[in-house]
């Protein structure tokens, strides 16, 4: 038997199959999370464009006393020049006016008629105090983002300060799920005493639409094959078919088959993680497809570590994969066998323990989890309070 890839080879070999999308300009307003920019972002103008005062008070010229001559507000800068003995009342964001390197807040003011002294105890503020100087955010030109970068609110911020009203991003894969099994059924309340509510479909769906928007639902599919390829035809114009069930040694693990009839090759069956072993991937053409395994918490487990993964590098996310942290074990944990495995925990933010229970098929548990912890294969028992890797799901 071949030797089952290790979690880094698998994820490695199909992240370098990602069905990366063309190229497309959005307005920057309008992107939700999870697009990635498709190109490096150079600043379109300079901020801030003038010197500008960050706090409410007097732009001043000299030693005080000084005279108000006028007034500098953001959107509406003191047009005149000033002299020593000379201020302007300054709101945050407004342009200094020349002749003033400095502010004094009002706090430490005192105003009497249209002149303004300093408060009592209060010295001259230094040169440049309460400036912003022009372009010391950011300069035209600069580069700001590289290409792969998440954007999320601040990012997308700085793009439209910078002078982007559109942005480049990857176009959007479509992505269709497939579930299989007769034991399926897709209304709960039809729920025979011999079948199950297909859940995975549910699942996966929910988990990949905050990256895609929109997924075809094609399941749940019987385990026969002409019901596999009809199901199959409807994938037809999807960049990405993520399936799950049927991907084991079982007389009615039909997937495999199915998919070399609808024409795909396999790249690669098995990898040595626990839950998850069987997970297959395959392509047709550009399209690539992820075979998840049955058992919902490994269909879980695989779709974070795989699918997620996929769709975000067809995104361009520069690091499509899951970031990880260390925490202290909450308690002791035991050794590890042949596969790597991903336990399902529960995380106070400092330490982590084991949800109930680590069956493949405990959703109860999966559902109470706010997180992985990644146990190396072949690794010994961890004590109470050593460190482990952890992967925080957004569960709940
Ligand atoms: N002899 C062996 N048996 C199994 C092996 C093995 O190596 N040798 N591997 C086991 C492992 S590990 C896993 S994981 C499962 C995965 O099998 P399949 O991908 O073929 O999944 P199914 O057999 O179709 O289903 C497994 C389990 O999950 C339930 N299921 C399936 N689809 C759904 C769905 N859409 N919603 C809810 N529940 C679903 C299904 O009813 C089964 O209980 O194979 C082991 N066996
Ligand atoms: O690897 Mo299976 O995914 O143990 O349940």
């Amino acid at each position: 038997m071949a030797a089952m890839l290790t979690l880094e080879e698998a994820q490695e070999r199909l992240l370098a199959l990602a069905p990366i999308g063309e190229t497309e300009r959005i307005v920057t307003d309008k992107i939700a999370d999870s697009r990635y920019l498709a190109e490096d972002l150079q600043a379109l103008r300079t901020q801030p464009s003038a010197d500008l005062s960050a706090m409410d008070g007097y732009a001043i010229c000299g030693e005080g006393p000084w005279l108000k001559v006028g007034e500098s507000r953001a959107g509406t800068p003191f047009s005149g020049a000033l002299e020593p003995g000379q201020c302007t009342r300054i709101s945050t964001g407004a342009h200094m006016p020349n002749g003033s390197d400095r502010v004094l807040i009002q706090e430490n003011a005192c105003l009497n008629a249209d002149l303004v002294h300093l408060a009592e105890s209060e010295t001259l503020p230094e040169a440049q105090r309460h400036v912003r100087s022009r372009g010391f955010d950011f300069a035209e030109g600069d580069r700001l983002l590289t290409a792969g970068t998440s954007l999320g609110p601040a990012q997308l911020a700085l793009a439209l300060a910078s002078g982007h009203g559109k942005l480049p991003v990857r176009a959007l894969p479509r992505v269709a799920v497939l579930d299989s099994g007769d034991e399926l059924v897709r209304d709960p309340l039809e729920c025979g005493p011999d079948q199950i509510p297909a859940s995975n479909g549910a699942m996966i769906g929910a988990m990949l639409r905050p990256l895609v928007g929109e997924v075809a639902r094609l399941g749940p599919v019987p385990d026969d094959k002409a019901a596999l390829a009809e199901a199959l035809a409807q994938a037809e114009n999807c960049d990405i078919l993520i399936t799950s069930g049927g991907a084991s040694v079982g007389d009615h693990d039909l997937v495999r088959q199915a998919l070399k009839d609808w024409g795909a090759d396999l790249a690669f069956w098995k990898v040595a993680i626990k839950p998850g072993k069987p997970l297959m991937v395959a392509t047709r053409g550009k399209q690539v497809i992820v075979g998840l395994p049955g058992n919902p918490v490994s269909s879980f487990v695989t779709c974070f570590l795989f699918a997620l993964p996929l769709v975000r590098a067809a995104l361009g996310a520069a690091n499509p994969l899951p970031p990880v942290q260390h925490l202290s074990a909450g308690e002791n944990l035991p050794e590890v066998g042949s596969r790597r495995e991903f336990l399902r925990g529960i995380s106070d933010g400092a330490h982590v323990r084991r949800a109930a229970s680590q069956d493949s098929s405990a959703l109860l548990a999966l559902a109470s989890a706010n997180c992985l912890i990644e146990r190396p294969a072949c690794s010994a028992a961890v004590s109470n309070g050593e460190q482990v890797a952890v992967y925080n799901l957004q569960n709940g």
